[in-house]
């Protein structure tokens, strides 16, 4: 037994000792890169300090070149200080090449091996050794010392396998911080091979990188997942921006982490092209929250606007939630219709509260021309204003031709145009009669009481009366939802459904050209036209980040997280903001919490248009450990027979704990198996209640710290913890008609350890396992 302990002991010796030699050489290539980097830092304050100089000549040509300058080195220093930490991860140890050919960013280009590279006893020479970071940094000759991880020559990091290796023999990830190397972890492409570096037998330290990373606590935030992204993931990332990338995969297998990665690879291939920016829209602001740090991580940030569902309308928040039933009828295509009528009808509604004009719509216009009163009223006012709204523009567009029809119908009724034969002279009369009924304060009045300017707002607010919306909705609903949908629009915040309808009124609506702000100049600089040659002032990247998103409604590329949530009304709000874009959408069929996924399908069909679709599908859950995986997949079976779960890649061997609601009560129970997991995991533990506790779910936790959180079910979408407590999945599937996927959401959130707490109305068997969970 001692003798086996000296063994086993000299062993991790060993192991240690060659852990620490490999650290030792990453370390000192680390190093040359920071002294290249302190370098390259230098210059670039070299170059401010000289554009500053520069502003001393005062000339608009100097200032401009100034301007440019400046510009240049803090966008150059910003990302050297940024990226400083944590920016080198990665290594591969390359076999010779086929073609010898070196590519833009100065590595060999060849993705499979020489003939004769591999000899035939299996041995072979490592040839190239390349260093992948999240910028890549030239020395002074050139030649990389870090490869950009988005750059060609970093993809063989991604794409290689022991099945498909291509000229990759180690592949090493590094860990460090700041300056300082703490670790490597290999993994070998070509088990069978003894390859050399330098003459030496290459070393292979660790059990491989993605364990690593899947095994780390979690916290509130994502981490980016650069030192580890999987081949299949890979192929999505890079994938040519064109037209619409389509990428299904069931839980936990990395589609929010690749949408992300994505759009950062997009701007580092073609920056000057998503200078139109990238919009990524997600189901909710706990998932915004939670992603927002990734891409920042990245090193990219101003171009891209991350944005929940609700949240995608200026000046509007989405911030309750429907009823099921309400949500089914607000987001289905239906709606559109109604709004159409809606529109049009709150036209008759008169000038808005609180204007100075009289309530109500009026029913006679009357001015004085020529003498003489004209009167237009009743029918004749309804007539006019319907052949006005048979126009095709949006409804406040409108508005010029109703007043042109009214003007017509003044002219006609005074007679003025039969009394000249003269065309010309008749022309010239009736321009001047337009002219002074339109200047008439009375006509001016009228007009706009009688055809108000519409917000999306009013007309929102005005459905919320149940006599109006059950006339504009007659077609389209029945009394029941028509009294539904009134008494949730009378409350005073707005869900997530109806930030898609106010949007869809503004597109119904249209905004009236206003004239252009001027901007206020400061006299004095008016004065001396100093203002035009002044630099403006030098934004944050998050300023930048924020303005761009508040000036920008369409994009040049929109990603779509969990589109399989998007109602049709959601997919039409989206495509505005997209319709000359490219697309990558990114979803799960299994988690969809819409009711209705065919008419979902057929919006989203619309919005994409008739643009190709490239298909990927991701097949490997990287959070749940297989025991979690296993018995989440039998709710899947129950809400979407005949699909498959992604296999999970990993097992803890901890089974998930079944809990009954007893005694104590469902309070009592739920608090006290959180804190059986917070003292089990080092990272966060989430409980998963039905929507309609998730207030009293709070209160049940309170005093227990932050590494603990409530969460209704949908609000748990994409969000992962390492631990969580499921409570009662027969009230969260009955909650919905899409209950069993939401259910199956909840399920697949935990990283480590999973508790199903039962009630009653779960019917737990003998060892608590639920009704819905058994086999
Ligand atoms: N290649 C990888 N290396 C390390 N971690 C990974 C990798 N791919 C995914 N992960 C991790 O797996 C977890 C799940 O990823 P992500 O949330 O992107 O999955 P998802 O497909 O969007 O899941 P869901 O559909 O359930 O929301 C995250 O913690 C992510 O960091």
């Amino acid at each position: 037994m001692a003798a086996q302990e000296a063994v086993d002991s000299a062993a991790e010796i060993a192991v240690d000792s060659v852990r620490d030699r490999e650290i030792g050489v990453e370390q000192d290539h680390l190093d040359l890169v920071y002294r290249r980097l302190e370098e390259k830092i230098h210059e670039a304050e070299f170059l401010m300090n000289d554009a500053a100089k520069r502003g001393h000549v005062g000339t608009p040509g100097a200032l401009a070149e100034r301007d440019a300058q400046v510009f240049r080195a803090g966008i150059h220093l910003n990302r050297l200080n940024n990226e400083f930490e944590d920016f080198l991860f990665g290594r591969i140890d390359l076999l010779r090449g086929k073609d010898g050919q070196k590519g833009p960013d100065g590595a060999y280009t060849a993705v499979e091996p020489a003939e004769g590279a591999v000899r035939d006893d299996n041995t072979a020479d490592i040839a190239e050794t390349l260093h992948i970071g999240r910028i890549g940094v030239l020395d002074a000759d050139y030649s990389p010392m870090v490869i950009d991880w988005r750059a060609p020559a970093a993809a063989p990091f991604y794409r290689s396998t022991p099945v498909d290796p291509g000229r990759v023999v180690r592949r090493r990830v590094i860990r460090s911080k700041g300056r300082k190397v703490l670790g490597v972890e290999d993994d070998l492409m070509r088990p069978e091979l003894t390859a050399y570096l330098d003459g030496q037998a290459l070393p292979v330290v660790g059990d491989g990188a993605l364990m690593a990373a899947l095994g780390q606590a979690r916290t509130h935030t994502m981490r980016d997942i650069v030192a580890s992204i999987q081949a299949e993931q890979d192929l999505v990332i890079r994938a040519p921006a064109a037209s619409v990338t389509y990428v299904e995969g069931g839980p936990g297998t990395g589609k929010t982490a690749v949408a992300l990665h994505r759009a950062a690879y997009l701007l580092y291939q073609d920056r000057r092209r998503y200078a139109g920016g990238i919009l990524i829209v997600s189901p909710t602001p706990l998932l915004v929250a939670y992603t927002e740090g990734v891409l920042p991580s990245l090193g990219e940030e101003g171009q891209v606007a991350i944005r929940a569902v609700g949240s995608l309308v200026d000046g509007a928040e989405a911030t309750v939630y429907d009823a099921p039933s309400v949500a089914r009828v607000k987001g289905s295509s239906r709606m559109l219709r109604v709004l159409r009528k809606a529109a049009r009808g709150a036209l008759e509604l008169g000038p808005a509260r609180g204007s100075a004009a009289p309530a109500g719509p009026p029913t006679r216009l009357r001015v004085v021309a020529f003498g003489r009163r004209l009167e237009l009223e009743g029918e004749q006012l309804g007539r006019i204003r319907r052949a006005a709204l048979g126009g095709t523009a949006p409804v406040n567009l409108l508005r010029p031709r109703a007043r042109k029809l009214l003007l017509d119908a003044l002219w006609e009724q005074s007679g003025a145009g039969s009394r000249h034969t003269d065309p010309e002279l008749a022309a010239e009369l009736r321009s001047s009669f337009d002219e002074d009924i339109s200047s008439e304060d009375d006509f001016i009045a009228f007009l706009d009481a009688w055809w108000p300017e519409l917000t999306p707002r009013r007309v929102l607010t005005a459905m919320g009366d149940e006599k109006l919306l059950g006339r504009w909705a007659r077609r389209e609903l029945n009394p029941g939802e028509v009294r539904r949908i009134a008494r949730s629009l009378r409350r005073d915040a707005l869900s997530v459904h109806d930030v898609a309808l106010l949007d869809e009124l503004q597109a119904i609506l249209g905004t009236p050209a206003k004239p252009r702000k001027k901007r206020e100049l400061d006299p004095l600089d008016q004065l001396t036209g100093l203002e035009e040659l002044m630099p403006v002032r030098e934004e944050s990247s998050r300023e930048r980040a924020e303005r761009l998103a508040q000036e920008r409604t369409e994009y040049a590329h929109v990603i779509v997280d969990e589109a399989q949530d998007l109602t049709p009304m959601q997919w039409r709000m989206i495509g505005r903001r997209g319709r000359h874009a490219t697309w990558t959408i990114v979803g799960d069929p299994a988690q969809s919490s819409w009711s209705d996924p065919d008419e979902a399908a057929e919006a989203r069909d619309e919005a994409l248009g008739t643009r190709p679709r490239r298909r990927f599908t991701l097949t490997v859950n990287y959070r749940n450990p297989s025991e979690i995986a296993e018995l989440a997949s039998r709710v899947l079976t129950l809400a979407m027979p005949g699909s498959a779960a992604p296999s999970a890649v990993r097992s803890t061997g901890v089974q998930p704990r079944f809990a009954v609601v007893r005694g104590d009560g469902m309070a009592g129970t739920v608090r006290a198996e959180a804190s059986r997991l917070l003292d089990q995991v080092d990272g966060t533990v989430g409980v998963v209640v039905a929507m309609q506790r998730r207030e009293e779910a709070a209160r049940w936790l309170a005093g227990l710290g932050e590494r603990v959180v409530a969460l209704g079910s949908l609000e748990a979408k994409g969000l992962e913890y390492d631990a969580t407590v499921v409570v009662s999945p027969a009230e969260i599937a009955d909650e919905s008609p899409a209950g069993l996927r939401v259910l199956y959401v909840a399920l697949t959130r935990a990283t480590q350890q999973l508790t199903v707490v039962s009630a009653e109305r779960d019917e737990p068997d003998a060892s608590g396992m639920p009704d819905l969970l058994r086999d």
